[in-house]
């Protein structure tokens, strides 16, 4: 059974990051996602994660910049560097505050030295911190145009390529609409990956209600397959967020049954929250 997590960062962003986690359980979230953990006191985010007895589920490596600046570094040779400096920075603080999986960014790049140092840095990073659940996401060009890991058959080279247990597919929904206008059929031929799921609606990035896709028949597949890993709201609610959560209690409770017959892949590992301490450059 899926849990549900919001994510804080477009979610309840009627109130200040702090109190975000406190109406999320009320709300009947059991985990959170922050995209931009980085400028908020870590004691403080600690203290309001666990007074809510919430999850943080996901953080990004680097916050992404929507303001047109960079979408991170993984993929960029001459950037290498910067990507190592940021992915510390990311494991300190998934580390203070348990979090279960760390979104690795490729930023914009192309070709086939980007693809290396891709496989590299991911390389590196799921040996630097073992114990972390790491992620990678195709992001839809045409959101993010130029992002290099915008496919998910790409993204499943990559995870071939590096095969760490640590390593997961991060499946958003709304951009596996955007990439392929199929999201079950990318869902069988990706999902077996997953470590994480993210949700959207389609036009507008909205509740995942109405609209292109069937969320309805998505989580019906879930159920089926036996997902039991996190499912986060990143949307952009259309009016205030506790107005749009009508899907929460709908989905909530829709459940099928597993098949017993091993017909599906075994679920990926779904990772687990980043709890011991990794002495630097020791990889253990
Ligand atoms: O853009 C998305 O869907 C993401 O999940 C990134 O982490 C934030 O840009
Ligand atoms: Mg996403």
């Amino acid at each position: 059974m899926p849990r549900f997590a919001a994510n804080l960062t477009m979610l309840f962003n009627e109130l200040p990051m702090l109190q975000r986690f406190g109406a999320a359980r009320r709300a009947g979230f059991k985990g959170v996602e922050i995209l931009f953990p980085y400028d908020i006191p870590l004691p403080d985010m600690r203290a309001s994660a666990r007074r809510n007895r919430m999850e943080i589920v996901l953080i990004n490596c680097p916050p992404p910049n929507w303001a047109g600046g960079p979408l991170g570094f993984a993929a960029i040779p001459e950037r290498k560097e910067r990507f190592r400096r940021d992915f510390e920075r990311a494991l300190r603080v998934a580390e203070a505050l348990s979090v279960r999986h760390i979104h690795i960014m490729s930023g914009k790049a192309e070709g086939a030295a980007a693809l290396d140092c891709f496989i590299d840095n991911l390389r590196w990073a799921a040996g630097r911190a073992p114990h972390a659940g790491l992620t990678i996401e195709p992001i839809n060009p045409i959101d993010m145009p130029g992002y290099f890991m915008s496919d998910f058959d790409l993204a499943e080279t990559v995870l071939d390529a590096v095969a760490a247990p640590n390593l997961g597919l991060q499946f958003d929904a709304y951009h596996a609409h955007r990439i392929t206008g199929d999201v079950i059929g990318c869902w069988r031929r990706h999902g077996h990956r997953a470590h994480h799921i993210q949700i959207a609606g389609m036009p507008g990035r909205h509740e995942p209600v109405d609209g292109e896709i069937n969320y309805t028949e998505f989580f019906q597949v879930l159920a089926e397959d036996g997902y039991d890993g996190w499912v986060s709201a990143e949307y952009a609610p259309r009016t205030l967020t506790e107005a749009g959560l009508r899907w929460l209690q709908e989905f909530g409770k829709a459940q099928g049954q597993p098949p017993q017959d091993g017909s599906r892949p075994a679920p990926a590992s779904r990772g687990r929250p980043l709890r011991r301490r990794i002495a630097p450059g020791t990889g253990s």
